[in-house]
């Protein structure tokens, strides 16, 4: 029998390319209709083989910055159980421990390598925590398959579920149910990174006090519709973000951010899910090169990568 030594999985960043928000929900939770959207920003994430920890599962974590430039915040990654690719790991090896032929009694060391901003509203931690599950289920052997998988996302966070499937998805529920979507062609963005991040709870508590008897969210069919059809300008129009208002309420900055890519003529300008990101649709990756130009003079902009969508879910490399 052959022994696994080193399983890595590549996962990608999401933008949200409608975020539809209801009321507060009395688990804390908001139902949502979220459109989810793979780009090519892609954390790496390597299972090995540790010798300590006698039960098995996550034994140690390590991460590097493999970011596009500043303002991808590393200092910023827990390096112990509290990161979301341990409790990813945790959660999977004590699901399959005592299950015939696993080998999730044997301890992990995850190392992470990083280009998704942290704290940036692209779902950096749940982009790892579904490349954690992709790559231990390899290593350990423990087979579960896609939809097992998925059910154990969403018990790690509302954001988790849709890197394992990538592509376009529409998330309800709370994000965690997912349907995928057709996205025709390719989408040429532009990711403004700030110095700061901001707390997703935080973003959602403003939002509650900004919009209070929020309706229940609706699905967009124009959307839908001009992604099907691949018709960039279209799908630039239908962009939306309830969480905006609350983004820009607690870092102000962003609308200048968001007025230089409008000037730059981007088709759309808005703040990525809880932000700080912003994120701009392109008519080209010339033009997304020359947009990421404009939005770099914004007082609030740390860094802009160009990228492009939507790229399939997490898989082994
Ligand atoms: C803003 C988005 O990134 C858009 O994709 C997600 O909705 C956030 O997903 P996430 O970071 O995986 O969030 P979770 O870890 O599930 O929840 C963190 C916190 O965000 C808030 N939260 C999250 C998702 C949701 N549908 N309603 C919420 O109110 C809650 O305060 C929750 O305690
Ligand atoms: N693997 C991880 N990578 C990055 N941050 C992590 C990780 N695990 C836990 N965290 C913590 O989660 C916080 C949010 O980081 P993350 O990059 O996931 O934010 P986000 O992209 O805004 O999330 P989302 O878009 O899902 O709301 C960080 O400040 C950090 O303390």
């Amino acid at each position: 029998m052959t022994t696994t030594t080193a399983v890595t999985v590549r996962v990608p960043a999401k933008v949200n390319l409608q975020l539809a928000v209801g009321p507060a929900r009395e688990d804390g939770y908001h139902d949502l209709v979220n459109v989810f959207h793979a780009v090519a920003l892609f954390d790496e994430v390597t299972v090995t083989g540790a010798r300590t920890r006698a039960t098995g599962g996550p034994a140690g974590i390590s991460a590097e910055d493999a970011g596009p430039g500043p303002a991808s915040h590393i200092d910023r990654v827990p390096l112990d159980a509290s990161n979301l690719a341990w409790r990813a790991a945790e959660l999977l090896a004590s699901e399959t421990r005592e299950a015939p032929g696993s080998r999730a009694r044997k301890p992990v060391h995850l190392h992470l390598r990083k280009a998704i901003p942290v704290a940036g509203g692209m779902a950096g931690g749940s982009a790892d925590a579904a490349a954690a599950l992709v790559a231990c289920n390899a290593f350990w052997g423990t087979g579960l398959d896609r939809d097992r998988l998925r059910d154990l996302a969403a018990r790690l966070g509302s954001d988790v579920a849709f890197p394992l499937v990538g592509g376009t998805a529409v998330g309800t529920g709370r994000g965690e149910v997912l349907t995928p979507a057709r996205c025709a062609g390719r989408l040429h963005w532009v990711f403004a990174l700030s110095e700061g991040g901001l707390s997703t709870p935080e973003v959602f508590g403003a939002y509650d006090r900004l919009r209070p008897g929020a309706p229940a969210p609706q699905g967009d069919p124009v959307l839908m519709a001009a992604l099907a059809e691949g018709d960039a300008r279209a799908v630039g129009a239908a962009l939306g973000n309830d969480l905006q208002p609350a983004a820009l309420a607690l870092r102000p900055a962003l609308a200048e951010t968001l007025q230089a890519g409008r000037a730059a003529g981007a088709l759309g300008a808005f703040v990525s899910g809880s932000g700080p990101t912003c994120a701009f649709l392109a008519e080209s990756a010339a033009h997304a090169d020359a947009v990421a130009e404009a939005v770099r003079a914004a007082p609030d902009c740390a860094h802009a990568v160009t990228s492009y969508g939507d790229v399939p879910g997490a898989s082994v490399v």
